[in-house]
């Protein structure tokens, strides 16, 4: 229906309004962009699932997240990698699994302040109904 693209409008608007906030950050600027290859050879044998806030951006813009609880599965993922390419007790480790851990703070305590409940719940009967 027509007001139910009104409402993937919004929630689109919305998440890149949250994921430009995240990624104004400097401490997340590691995040910013895929991990390169060319950089860390041995990343895409240990982390199966990549995800940065590029493709976020670009996966709002394919219309891929539906709901809030689908953007937060991808923000998740960020985090769980990170700590899991990262897990020693040098600083360096620490600071990125620090950083990935405030990332996922800050994005859940962005939409749990500014997102309407009732909106969110609409995204996902618009979703499971599809
Ligand atoms: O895990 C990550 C990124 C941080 C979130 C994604 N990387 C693995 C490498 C280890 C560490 C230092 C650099 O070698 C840099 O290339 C990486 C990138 O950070």
């Amino acid at each position: 229906r027509e007001s139910e693209e009104a409402t993937l409008r919004e929630l689109r608007i919305f998440l890149r309004e949250v994921l430009s906030r995240i990624a104004l950050e400097r401490k997340f600027r590691n995040f910013a962009k895929a991990v390169d290859p060319e950089e860390v050879p041995d990343y895409f044998a240990v982390i199966k699932n990549p995800m940065d806030l590029s493709t976020m951006m670009n996966k709002i813009n394919m219309h891929e997240y539906t709901s809030a609880k689908d953007f937060l599965v991808d923000i998740d993922l960020i985090t769980s990698n990170a700590l899991e390419y990262n897990p020693d007790q040098d600083p360096s480790d620490r600071q990125i699994r620090n950083y990935a851990c405030e990332l996922k703070d800050m994005a859940y305590a962005i939409i749990d302040a500014e997102m309407d409940s009732d909106f969110e719940q609409t995204c996902v009967d618009i979703a499971t109904s599809r």
